[in-house]
């Protein structure tokens, strides 16, 4: 993997170093980089290079942002979670994620590309929803990041791995760089909360001792120690989708891919997912997360891209939801 994509072991000790200036239980089964609430400064307008239509607004100018906060937000379940004192992760260095010009063409589809011509950059550390209306190419644009679907044209670009390039048998290698969240938590049934967690670990061959040590430790990070013993269907939708966050974080991947995690559940649990997220990205973890949550993302204020029929309608640090009808 590229430079940038840190060892497991100093991946530990950064989260340990983040957790300890935070207060909070070390969550040392996740994250790895730079931490994204130590990055100083505002960051550079980063969008990628061409004729693109990315707008991107950044805490350097003095431009106000189009929806900026207002002064008294309406309280929301996600206040805990406002972004205010995280700084924007500067847009310098390589890029953990870069589109150049991508366009994605489903065969069903010849006619209407669910992506068209997207350039823009994702850097270490970044927190990213992704929001648009239903269709607008959310889940198309994360498959390509997991090479679920390679682009039809440009390059998609992972650590600095060409996804657009790789050969099939090298996508596994890619895939435990990459820890995933689904909206129906896509646990195995006929294994235990422990089994399922662990199964991540057994996939990619780590040695017994590392299941026994990282799976509990993890386990405990989300709160379900207690249940490890547990087969998803006696656990509630909260619950099961934190194994599923554990077992993405259990690697301690870099890059952490959610496709609306929480779209199944109700605001409260919600939040304690998202909390677990806000934490996994505040030991460097660069997390992108498609959602139609218009209140998560206006209380979190982390950098949103807007999509639009397969367009970039808008990439803005510190932004919000934006003006959709219902979706
Ligand atoms: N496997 C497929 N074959 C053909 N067309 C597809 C396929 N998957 C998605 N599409 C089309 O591509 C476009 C983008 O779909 P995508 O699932 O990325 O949207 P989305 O923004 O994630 O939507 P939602 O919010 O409903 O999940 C849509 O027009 C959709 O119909």
């Amino acid at each position: 993997m590229a430079t940038h994509f840190r060892s497991n072991e100093q991946a530990g000790e950064d989260a340990t170093q983040a957790a300890e200036a935070e207060g909070v239980e070390a969550p040392t089964a996740a994250g790895e980089g730079t931490s994204a609430s130590a990055a100083p400064g505002a960051a550079d307008a980063g969008a990628g290079e061409g004729p693109d239509p990315v707008h991107v607004v950044t805490a350097k100018t003095d431009i106000t942002p189009v929806d900026a906060p207002s002064a008294n937000p309406a309280p929301s379940v996600y206040d805990p979670l406002r972004g205010d004192d995280v700084a924007v992760v500067p847009h310098t260095g390589t890029p953990t994620i870069s589109f150049r010009n991508v366009t994605l063409i489903y065969p069903a589809q010849p006619n209407k590309p669910a992506l068209d011509d997207i350039s823009l950059d994702i850097y270490p550390g970044e927190f990213v929803f992704v929001v648009g209306h239903s269709g607008s190419g959310k889940s198309t644009f994360l498959r390509l990041l997991t090479r679920e679907i390679r682009a039809t044209k440009g390059q998609v670009l992972v650590a600095g791995q060409d996804l657009t390039k790789m050969r099939n048998w090298k996508v596994p290698y890619l895939r435990r760089q990459i820890g995933t969240v689904f909206q129906d938590f896509k646990l195995l049934p006929d294994k235990t909360v422990y089994g399922n967690v662990a199964f991540a670990l057994e996939c990619i061959g780590k040695p017994k001792s590392v299941v026994k040590a990282q799976v509990p430790e993890v386990l405990r990070l989300v709160g379900l120690a207690e249940k490890m013993d547990n087969y998803p269907d006696q656990l509630s939708g909260g619950e099961q989708q934190r194994v599923s966050v554990a077992r993405a974080m259990v690697n301690r991947p870099p890059l952490l891919v959610c496709d609306e995690p929480t779209g199944n559940l109700d605001p409260a649990i919600s939040l304690g997912i998202m909390k677990l997220l806000d934490r996994i990205n505040r030991t460097g973890t660069t997390v992108v997360m498609a959602t139609h949550d218009r209140e998560m993302v206006d209380s979190m204020r982390r950098r949103v891209i807007a999509l639009e029929a397969g367009h970039v309608v808008r990439d803005q640090e510190r932004g919000g939801y934006g003006f959709y009808g219902s979706l």
